[in-house]
């Protein structure tokens, strides 16, 4: 009892003097914040509308009621002008749309991916996505080469897959005639994981529709914009559920890719023939490295799995939106299909030269990605101090670039809602640094031209061979999640296109 009661004389202070410390901690901080307020607010900018969360629940409000925060972000930038503040804790965003800036920074090596938001992709809620701070990928001699959607006897794969896709109906069954009413979106997602596993020499068994992996790539990319966009989500009771779904979805993509890549080695070990795709790209590159660590080989997973994570719904949604504003425009998708049939009329497998001479469609492709581009935006850290517009911005901040603001201002492009492809015309002056749907520089997209080029063989397969319109009635909102997506899905009547031959 009475060596109780002297633990308790102790433990008493010991508590009031932690309580102590924490509040000089917590008014330490506010200090600091109020101290990174003066320093920035001399730059324009929304007001806060709370001390420590800055700008963020209006935010939140947008998110929670399915907006589209890029929108706020444009209607920041026509009021505050082309360089303005955000706050959040400690933290300052400045986003900028000047092209002189876009240019110094995003090209330049010296800025790094922005710490707060790349920390937490490349650790979703605790499971490993990518090991922080290390170097992008490109940096490690991998860059995504087109030339891997091709099987090396002038044929892309994807001349007999999108015909098969698991949601359309089959090809050569009774349907030809008929019309189908489709919601493109969800059909586009696997088209694209179709090519991707061609590049990387897998089977993700798409026919089979509880295949776990397409789902598992979704459930990681929502966890994601969660992680990234809400502090304290993975700390609220409620999320709980979802947060261990997500971390399940992570493991399961790791652990999947770890089983393809120890095939493909031992393939390569044992002399075997095999293809000269990205994961035979990704194991040589890593074992360019003298001695291949534990670490090398978690890297390797990690590049695998970005690369499906990054590519999937970009693609996709781009790819959406682009037969949206077809479906929009007759007079657009006439001159498009015109030059398909032109090109490459009824053969079934297209050339890299074919790709070379869609010209239009590349157009078409590229103001899709001006008003939709579905990878909004980037940030990188600024740690010295630097002039803006004029305006001086003391160092320690993260500059964030919208491609969705630029392609919207019409300081940069005349009536920017007109979804006009002939803005992308050979002929037409170049946009200065103010279209960067892939971003720019040493850390933008590796899979940019992969891409591309993923795009125009799909999108060409399906002018060459269907005809759509949309169905009437449908939203052509956009839906931010995280990456943007057509809201309505895209329900278009799809026909075989009756050929008189
Ligand atoms: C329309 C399609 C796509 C768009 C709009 C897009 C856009 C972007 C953007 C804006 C970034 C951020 C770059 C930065 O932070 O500056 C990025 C990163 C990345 N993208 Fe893409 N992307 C697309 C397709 C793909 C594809 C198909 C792949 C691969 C198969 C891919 C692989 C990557 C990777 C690996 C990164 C991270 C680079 C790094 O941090 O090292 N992307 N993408």
């Amino acid at each position: 009892m009475a060596v109780f009661s002297v633990l308790l004389s102790l433990a008493a202070p010991a508590l009031m003097f932690l309580l102590l410390l924490l509040v000089i901690a917590f008014l330490g901080y506010c200090l600091y914040i109020k101290y990174i307020h003066m320093k920035y607010d001399h730059i324009p900018g929304p007001p806060r509308d709370s001390f420590f969360f800055g700008q963020s629940a209006t935010l939140v409000k947008m998110m929670e009621n399915d907006g589209n925060v890029h929108e706020k972000f444009l209607e920041w930038a026509e009021k505050y002008g082309p360089v303005y503040r955000l706050n959040v804790l400690h933290y300052v965003a400045v986003c900028t749309y000047c092209p002189e800036t876009t240019k110094e920074i995003l090209m330049s090596p010296k800025y790094p991916k922005e710490k707060l938001a790349y920390e937490k992709l490349f650790n979703l809620f605790g499971q490993r996505e990518r090991e922080r701070g290390r170097h992008t990928a490109k940096s490690h001699g991998l860059d995504m080469n087109p030339g891997w959607l091709h099987l090396g006897h002038g044929a892309y794969m994807i001349t007999c897959s999108a015909t098969e896709a698991p949601q359309l109906p089959p090809r050569g069954t009774s349907w030809k005639g008929s019309n189908h009413v489709l919601g493109v979106s969800s059909c586009l997602c696997m088209f694209v994981l179709d090519t991707f596993q061609v590049a990387f020499g897998v089977d993700l068994d798409l026919l089979n529709n509880s295949s776990p992996f397409p789902k598992a790539i979704e459930t990681c990319l929502r966890g994601m914009v969660y992680y990234v966009r809400d502090m304290f989500f993975e700390f609220k009771p409620k999320n709980r559920a979802y947060v261990n779904k997500v971390r399940e979805a992570a493991r399961l993509l790791r652990t999947t890719g770890a089983k393809w890549i120890s095939e493909r080695k031992t393939a390569i070990q044992n002399g075997d023939e095999v293809p000269k795709d990205i994961l035979t790209q990704i194991i040589k590159s890593a074992s360019q490295e003298e001695s291949m660590t534990e670490e090398d080989e978690e890297f390797m997973l990690d590049n695998f799995v970005t690369f499906f994570i990054a590519g999937q719904e970009t693609t996709a949604n781009k790819l959406g939106f682009c037969i949206m504003e077809l479906g929009r425009h007759p007079e657009i998708l006439e001159k498009a299909r015109k030059e398909v049939d032109d090109v490459i009329g009824m053969k079934r497998d297209i050339s890299y030269d074919d790709l070379g001479e869609l010209v239009y469609l590349s157009q078409v492709l590229k103001e899709t990605l001006r008003i939709y581009p579905t990878a909004p935006g980037t940030a990188r850290d600024v740690a010295e101090d630097m002039v803006i517009d004029g305006i001086h911005i003391p160092g320690g901040f993260s500059a964030v670039f919208s491609s969705y603001v630029c392609g919207r201002l019409d300081r940069f492009f005349k009536d920017p809602l007109k979804f006009d492809p002939d803005r992308f015309h050979p002929d037409a002056p170049k946009p200065y640094y103010c279209y960067y749907p892939f971003a720019l520089g040493p850390r933008s997209c590796l899979g940019q031209n992969f891409a591309q080029m993923e795009a125009k063989v799909v999108m060409a397969k399906l002018l060459q061979r269907f005809d759509f319109t949309l169905v009437p009635g449908q939203t052509f909102d956009i839906l931010d999640a995280g990456t943007l997506r057509p809201k309505s899905g895209v329900v278009c009547i799809l026909s075989h296109r009756d050929y008189k031959d």
